[in-house]
């Protein structure tokens, strides 16, 4: 068997796609949706996804604002900045790009963020409302990884309900909301949510019809854990020197063999970071949307 692959480059595409006509809706009215990124230092796949994110934002018409700070930049500066973006008018919503350098409390900053312009769903308020399962008006927008694998496995008709998801990492931005998404009513997944201290992952693994690794160990899941015909979604991504060339490339939490195994695969990259990209859209879309109708 080769997986089917699910390809996050064609699939955040439509998304963006669908998103337009929102958009020029939105101008239409008088509201120009406006992304405002917050980026502090200088690690080089944090700057790269923030410019990519407004490169998204230039090829949908929407607007988008950029403040970046040095790396020496304290926290009183973080403070400022958010403070400034939470008044900017133009700045519908916006995100602080994570991880902060060492020495920022990033809980603490992201409860600076006015939850109504909370563009990555990270904000106490807004991941509140998806531990309480906040449906219909006051329903808060969804971390964008989280919601770009549901995204995904909707489009490719892959079965959520009643099936057992294993995700692997407990981290902020991917597996704590993730398991909180799967489990709500509507999607009804049952979630094994693993970790570094997780006794038997290979296990956990194996009775899963639906693994989503976000570790950042390169190849750790392996095809035999694998029940043949589950849907394997790779996040973590690890930049490695390539043994041939020794220049940098990247490498995802699965090992390739897996795809002989599994029924779905989203491949890394191309996968899931393309789609957390276009579902970051989607909540600035949303946002502005809310702005002009109100909830
Ligand atoms: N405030 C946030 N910080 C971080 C988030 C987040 O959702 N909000 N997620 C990640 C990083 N991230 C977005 O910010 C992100 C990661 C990866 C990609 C992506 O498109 N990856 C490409 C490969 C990119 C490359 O060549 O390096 C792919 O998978 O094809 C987009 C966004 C942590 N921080």
């Amino acid at each position: 068997m080769t997986a089917i692959t699910l390809d996050g480059v064609a699939t955040a595409s439509a998304v963006k796609s669908e998103l337009a006509s929102r958009i020029t809706d939105l101008r239409a009215n008088g509201v120009v949706p406006g992304l405002g990124t917050l980026l502090v230092g200088d690690d080089p796949a944090s700057r790269s996804y923030v410019a990519g994110k407004h490169r998204d934002c230039a090829e949908v018409g929407i607007e988008s604002i950029r403040v970046d700070l040095p790396a020496s930049a304290t926290t009183a500066d973080v403070r400022a900045a958010i403070r400034d973006l939470n008044s900017a008018r133009e700045v519908t919503g916006y995100i602080v790009q994570l991880p902060l350098p060492t020495g920022h409390d990033e809980n603490a900053m992201l409860e600076l963020i006015d939850p109504d312009k909370d563009a990555d769903g990270l904000h106490p308020t807004n991941l509140g409302r998806l531990v309480l399962g906040i449906e219909g008006e006051l329903r808060s927008p969804l971390p964008c990884t989280p919601a770009g694998i549901v995204e995904m496995l909707q489009r490719y008709d892959v079965p959520i309900r009643g099936q057992h998801v294993t995700v692997i990492g407990r981290g902020l931005t991917v597996g704590r909301p993730l398991g909180l998404l799967f489990t709500r009513k509507g999607l009804d997944a049952t979630v094994t949510l693993t970790h570094s201290r997780t006794q038997d992952l290979a296990a956990e693994v194996a009775r899963a019809d639906i693994v989503v690794a976000a570790v950042g160990v390169p190849h750790m899941v392996k095809a035999e854990w694998v029940k043949p015909g589950a849907a394997v979604l790779d996040v973590g991504i690890t930049r490695v020197a390539d043994e041939e060339t020794g220049k940098g490339r990247l490498t995802g939490d699965v090992d390739p063999a897996v795809a002989e195994v599994a029924g779905h695969l989203s491949p890394n990259p191309g996968g899931v970071g393309p789609m957390t990209r276009a579902m970051l859209l989607a909540n600035v879309v949303k946002a502005a949307e809310i702005k002009l109708h109100g909830r």
